[in-house]
């Protein structure tokens, strides 16, 4: 077995020096791991061995991380340490009422989480992670064979992702402590771009196992250190705003909506549609990817706070279809704007400043 373990960064020595050493090559050509295992008692075993175990293990860790997340959420649940569903509840808790504490003592009073509701918040989770598996493997699959170009299975993923998650949510409860649940989904995403991002991809591992499919399909230059950058803060963003506003207000729901449909459209439609009408102030940003952005934005931020409302996820914000829709309008402008600036990484920049916008404008 290897004694680098799961998480270490692969150098590119690392896929070196877990191949077999080559026919009528002296071993010490190939590194010292390589001499060190041709020198050991046991140096007729196929050197192999240390991918096979090493790709076993990792085939393991996600779902048992899986599976001992959501134990430990469905045992905090079950001894009444996440908090049931709300008592008494006029309306959704006030701005910030469920953060960063909130989780444990929330601003409004909640009765137990009966194991019924323990039950059904743990298939919905497993749900979203089958889903989850399902749809990133659906796209990275033909990324992996050269059918997608990888910028476009990275924006098709980035546009996606969040969306259909939050479509996810009304099979949750309404107890306060589901987001808990569902936060399990994209901390596991999390893990599998880490694991990506540090399993190889650049070092001339082809490995089909299915992180080094995702960190393919993902990266635009060839490099799987890539899935650490944006695809990570990505997910980081999608576990704060699942945990902290849930679907209690619509802050959260728009700042995903805006960094997934609006920053992943604006590269799609730019890239194809944007080579002649360029901004002035920003020649590497084009008029038609603003305006993909404002309509991805607009249109998902609409969508997706109509469907939580009509399915009782979310209570009514209170505002006519016209007011709602003039305000998201308004938010998904100014967000293309700060998209338009060339500091950070638009994948924070834009999901904070919806939800400044949208905490004024909707709360
Ligand atoms: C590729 C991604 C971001 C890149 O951003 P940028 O730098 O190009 O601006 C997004 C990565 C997403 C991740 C691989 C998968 C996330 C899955 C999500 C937590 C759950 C989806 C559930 C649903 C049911 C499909
Ligand atoms: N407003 C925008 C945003 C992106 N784009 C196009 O999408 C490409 C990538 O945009 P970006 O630098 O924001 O990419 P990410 O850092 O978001 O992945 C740009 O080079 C443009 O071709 C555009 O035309 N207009």
């Amino acid at each position: 077995g290897s004694a680098d373990g799961l998480a270490l960064p692969r150098s590119p020595s690392f896929a070196t020096a877990h191949r077999a050493p080559r026919k009528g090559v002296n071993v010490s050509e190939e590194g010292p791991r390589a001499a060190a295992l041709a020198d050991s008692p046991s140096s007729d075993r196929d050197p192999n061995d240390v991918n096979v175990n090493d790709d076993d293990r990792k085939r393991l860790l996600l779902p048992a991380t899986a599976l001992l997340s959501l134990s430990l959420v469905s045992l905090a649940a079950l001894a009444q340490i996440l908090p049931g569903p709300p008592i008494d509840a006029t309306g959704p808790p006030p701005f910030w009422g469920t953060a960063p504490l909130g989780l444990l003592s929330p601003s409004v009073s909640c009765g137990p989480y009966a194991p019924s509701l323990v039950l059904r918040d743990a298939s919905s989770a497993c749900v979203c992670i089958a889903g989850a598996t399902f749809f990133v493997g659906a796209i990275t699959r033909p990324a992996g064979t050269g059918r997608i170009d990888p910028r476009d299975s990275r924006k098709v993923i980035h546009t996606l992702s969040a969306p259909l998650f939050i479509v996810l949510w009304p099979l949750f409860s309404d107890a306060y402590g589901a987001r808990a649940f569902a936060s399990v989904v994209p901390a596991l995403n999390a893990l599998r771009l880490y694991l990506a991002g540090t399993g190889g991809g650049d070092d001339g591992d082809r490995s089909s196992s299915s992180e080094s499919e995702l960190a393919r399909a993902i990266s635009r230059s060839g490099d799987a250190r890539e899935s650490l950058g944006g695809p990570f803060i990505y997910v980081m963003v999608l576990l704060f705003s699942t945990l902290f506003f849930w679907r209690d207000s619509p802050v959260g729901v728009v700042s995903l909506a805006t960094m997934a449909c609006g920053d992943g459209l604006a590269d799609l439609v730019g890239r194809r549609l944007g080579s002649s009408n360029r901004w002035f102030f920003n020649r590497s940003k084009s008029m038609a990817g603003s305006a993909a952005f404002v309509a991805g934005s607009f249109v998902a931020s609409f969508g997706l706070i109509s469907w939580l409302t009509r399915t009782g996820a979310m209570d009514a914000l209170g505002l006519s279809s016209f007011e709602l829709a003039g305000r998201l309008l308004a938010i998904a402008v100014v967000c293309a704007g700060v998209e338009l600036i060339p500091v950070g990484d638009d994948n924070y920049s834009v999901p904070i400043s919806a939800a400044f916008l949208s905490a004024f404008l909707l709360s």
